[in-house]
């Protein structure tokens, strides 16, 4: 790509959204009886509408051009051969490798991965039926019942949401639990309620120098200490791509899971990662989990770019949060089990593409990743979707609803998908009403609606693989390296001078604003109280 190829790519879809300016989705429809159909794709188990977008078949050849500008398959050949892609870190994002089955070997360095991929499932794989099967028990021989996660970010998200989606599927032997962030009620809690002898701890992070995991894990060390009368090492495992500092922290060889340094940390769930979702699902689950990311990420590959879906959908990000200017997008589930489902797109596209500068950090002079935010579409129709329907703002809206078999409380699933399908109806068409204007819906609100034949892992595998593709679509679009997040690092640098002020320390050349040294002052006092 030229730098003017990709401008001149860039100012016809500009021109193409100017001349949408006033387009109705409800005129493309009538104008065009195939719509649904030909913008309906189904790719791996999802069945997916497209139809309901600000867009018709000149602006998605000018976006698909713009793809080509931007070199995205170029780019999409990179990602999956390691090359390091990730040019501020000198590293390849290789999460593809994670779940290629294939015999294919990918080299990082002149050296093949793959033989030590496959040893790490194994190793996934072999905890997991240790730890269900009894086969691997506390230090008084008692098996474990409940498993409890250290870890914060992508160290959380990904088996967090993975055992919530599947939540069916899951060992009723074996409670899993996660802790987080540093406040310290949560641990607390979770302490107060544990059987010691009866509890493994997973310490997940990919650095092992995250404070949040690291405080909580002194935490917990001292609490077992405290419970145990010896063997207290037998209750935690180290899961990190930096086995060193587990180390230096006293883990011993056999008590540390490790995953490639290449690893993504919001990609991770499909590493060692997801040794949670491992165990209370079973080494076969997880393995299923796999296979679904796996199916898209060969979809993602090979389909011509018109019936892509993970393509697609990074264009249409492009497309309005660039063109349009809508500054959010929402992700709106109707499904209790994908709760977690926003928060952790939210990580993935938010790190991934939140970037203003290019990859060579030259600032951007385009809007990039929107604000993603959502949660449960059911609960949200009764908290926020007022704001969707009227507020002045258009946000795109991502709809999700599993369509199986009503049989689990009779007609309560053919009411969650019936009002699923009305929301988005009701975006699209709105509602005229001439003599009350705070009734009227102004419509022509653009969404996507995902449906599922159920929830399985293949599917959810599909699911999140899918979201992994279209951001970085959307990253190469927008010309960022999706793959690093230094944005998170001031914040830490902060924290820790701050912190070390809070407990009386003084830090040489610590100097701080007017609001921020009169609020440590009033934190300090009470902090001592
Ligand atoms: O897994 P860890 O190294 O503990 O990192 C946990 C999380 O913290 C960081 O600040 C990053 O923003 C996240 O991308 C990461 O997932």
């Amino acid at each position: 790509m030229t730098p003017a190829q990709f401008s001149s790519a860039w100012q016809t879809v500009a021109a193409a959204r100017t001349r949408l300016a006033g387009c109705r989705m409800t005129d493309l429809f009538a104008a065009d009886p195939q719509r649904a159909a030909r913008l309906t794709l189904d790719v791996a188990g999802l069945h997916v509408d497209l139809s309901k977008h600000l867009l018709d078949d000149a602006a998605l050849a000018a976006l698909l051009a713009l793809a080509e500008a931007a070199e995205l398959p170029r780019w999409r050949t990179a990602l999956f051969a390691g090359e390091p892609i990730n040019n501020s870190e000198g590293r390849p994002a290789l999460h593809t490798a994670l779940r290629d089955a294939s015999p294919e070997p990918i080299l990082v360095n002149g050296q093949d991965i793959k033989p030590g991929v496959a040893a790490m499932r194994r190793q996934i794989a072999d905890l997991a039926d240790a730890v269900r099967s009894g086969r691997r028990v506390g230090a008084s021989g008692q098996r474990f019942t409940r498993v409890v996660n250290l870890g914060i970010g992508g160290s959380y998200w990904g088996p967090a949401l993975a055992l919530e989606a599947l939540h069916e599927l899951a060992t009723p032997d074996i409670r899993i639990d996660f802790v987080s962030n540093v406040d310290p009620a949560p641990l607390k809690r979770l302490l107060a309620q544990c059987e010691p002898e009866r509890t493994l701890f997973l310490v997940s992070s990919k650095s092992f120098g995250t404070t949040e995991t690291l405080y909580n894990y002194q935490a917990a060390r001292a609490f077992m200490t405290g419970q145990l009368a010896e063997g207290v090492d037998r209750h935690f495992v180290a899961v990190t791509a930096s086995p060193d500092k587990a180390r230096a922290l006293g883990f011993a060889h056999d008590a540390i899971v490790t995953f490639p340094e290449w690893v993504g940390g919001r990609y991770s769930l499909w590493s060692a990662i997801g040794l949670p979702a491992a165990i209370g699902l079973g080494a076969q689950c997880f393995a299923q989990l796999l296979e679904g990311a796996a199916a898209m990420d060969r979809h993602f590959l090979s389909a011509p770019p018109a019936h892509n879906l993970p393509l697609l959908l990074g264009l249409l990000d492009v497309w309005y949060a660039s063109f349009w200017g809508f500054g959010s997008r929402a992700l709106l589930p109707y499904d209790q089990g994908l709760r977690l489902l926003p928060t952790y797109v939210q990580q993935l596209a938010m790190e991934s593409d939140g970037k203003g500068v290019d990859r060579d950090g030259q600032p951007l002079d385009y809007p990039t990743c929107p604000v993603i935010w959502g949660g449960n579409g059911n609960d949200g129709e009764h908290t926020f979707y007022q704001l969707l329907h009227q507020g002045p703002a258009t946000i795109p809206a991502e709809f999700l609803v599993c369509t199986r078999p009503d049989v689990e409380l009779p007609g309560h699933r053919q009411r969650l998908v019936a009002q699923c399908l009305a929301q988005a109806e009701a975006l699209l068409t709105g509602f005229d009403a001439p003599d009350k204007p705070h009734a009227r819906c102004p419509g022509n609100r653009p969404s996507t609606m995902f449906l599922l034949p159920g929830m399985t892992p293949q599917l959810l595998g599909a699911l999140l693989a899918c979201h992994e593709h279209r951001t970085f679509t959307s990253g190469v679009l927008w010309r960022v390296n999706p793959f690093d997040q230094f944005g998170v690092e001031l914040g830490k640098r902060l924290a820790g001078t701050l912190e070390r002020e809070l407990g009386g320390q003084g830090v040489p050349g610590a100097a701080h604003d007017a609001s921020t040294a009169a609020l440590l002052d009033s934190a300090r006092g009470r902090l001592g109280d």
